[in-house]
């Protein structure tokens, strides 16, 4: 876009969202945790190419409207009317005393606009003047009379579904509004089909198929299906383990040797920290514990570095299709001192499961010299796995298990 020219939204948000069913107006619930009304306006928000975001919302809606659009920054709201189109006009009327070039006009309820869509809008506009965002239509249609029979079928090849933002010359959208107020004409389900009527040649571009106006009960359980299989089944473990001191001149602890006057009394190396670690990641795919997986009583783990239980609970998840999004481990010792061993800790667990270390979490307490950490007579760990897994099948989803 030349950077002369300059383009604000209008989000109409003034509707009252009946076919959406029953609750608060349908954009200010929530899909995947977020307001429909936030994720529709966003990608305005932060949208290089827009100047200004004009919302329009109901006159009894300024609470639920400031809850849902809290973090995002826009002029101030103003009040809709009746019709869709009414509440356009408002806004276009809210912009009129600093008019940009152009204006594009998006529902709250269009929830998946993306920034691209909002620049092939602007750029459309700015060379068409008038331009909207279509998208074909796969199914074959029928134009159904009142007695439920077909009386012909449209030429599909030809039909397009229109969605928003749809983008104009501002000024001629908004005499194009005027217009219509002033003959009486309040019957324009998109802005489009007014500046039809006004005359105006009205261009398209490529809409998205995601960019579907959210408006039945289906509408908002698919999504929040959808948006719930793109997060995945997030599942939380915790670990805990305790190892003795006994004689010896060094620990292992998170997978780093620690020069010390005692060492641990274990069948493997003895890391508290690596295998609380391994606990909670187990814990997490709901696969037993690290006792079930390298039985003590095998003696193949006698003096085995504890690097290899974590990579096998890392593959483990890896196997399952997941990913691991953190994990944290929590060492209770006097001594030695952790702080300084910290991050060559973190790095080094970032090195055995090949996550960044800024998804590694190392911490250290004493317990106040209460207890057998307390008489220096071992070492605890505690530890938090966060993880990702695919969605196993549809009813984990639905709730229904
Ligand atoms: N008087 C109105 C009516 C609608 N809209 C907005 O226009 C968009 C598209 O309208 P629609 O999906 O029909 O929303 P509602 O009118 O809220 O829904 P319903 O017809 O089911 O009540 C929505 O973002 C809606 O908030 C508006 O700003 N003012
Ligand atoms: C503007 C619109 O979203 C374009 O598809 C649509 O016309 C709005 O229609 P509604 O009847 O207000 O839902």
């Amino acid at each position: 876009m030349p950077s002369s020219k300059r383009a604000a939204a209008i989000i109409v948000a003034g509707g009252r969202g009946l076919r959406a069913g029953a609750g608060s107006p349908k954009q200010y619930r929530t899909l995947g945790g977020q307001s429909v009304l936030a994720r529709a306006m966003a990608p305005f928000c932060t949208h290089p190419g827009i100047s200004a975001v004009q919302p329009v919302r109901h006159a009894d809606d300024a609470t639920l409207f400031a809850e849902a659009t809290r973090g995002l920054t826009f002029r101030p709201a103003v009040s809709g009317g009746a019709t869709r189109q009414q509440s356009v006009r408002a806004g276009l009327e809210a912009l009129a005393a600093d008019a940009p070039d152009v204006v594009l006009i998006h529902d709250a309820a269009r929830a998946f606009i993306t920034q691209d869509v909002i620049s092939r809008a602007i750029d459309t506009a700015l060379t068409t003047g008038a331009a909207i965002p279509v998208i074909a239509v796969n199914d074959t249609v029928k134009r159904v009379g009142d007695t439920g029979l077909v009386e012909d079928t449209p030429n599909r090849a030809v039909l397009r579904i229109a969605q928003t933002p749809q983008a104009f010359a501002f000024d001629t959208i908004l005499e194009a509004h005027r217009r219509a107020a002033r003959e009486g004409r309040d019957d324009f389900t998109d802005d489009s089909a007014l500046a039809e009527w006004a005359g105006l040649t009205v261009a398209t571009f490529q809409g998205d198929a995601a960019n579907m106006k959210l408006t039945t009960p289906e509408d908002f359980s698919r999504e929040e299906i959808r948006l719930a299989a793109a997060l995945g089944d997030v599942r939380t473990g915790t670990g805990y383990d305790v190892h003795a001191f006994g004689d010896g001149d060094h620990l292992w602890l998170c997978g780093v040797k620690v020069p010390f006057h005692r060492g641990f009394l274990a069948h493997s190396d003895g890391d508290v920290g690596l295998h609380a670690l391994v606990d909670a990641i187990l814990g997490a795919l709901a696969d037993g514990d690290i006792g079930s997986h390298f039985p003590p009583s095998d003696p193949k783990w006698k003096g085995a570095a504890s690097d290899q239980f974590l990579i096998y609970a890392v593959d483990l998840v890896k196997q399952r299709g997941g990913r691991i999004a953190h994990l944290e481990v929590t060492l209770i010792c006097e001594a030695p001192k952790v702080g300084p061993l910290r991050e060559t800790m973190r790095t080094r667990i970032a090195e055995i499961t090949g996550l960044p270390v800024s998804r590694i979490a190392v911490k250290a307490t004493t317990s106040e010299r209460l207890g057998f950490t307390g008489r220096q007579e071992g070492i605890a760990a505690t530890a938090a796995a966060t993880i990702r897994l695919p969605w196993a099948d549809a009813d984990d989803l639905s709730g229904s298990n």
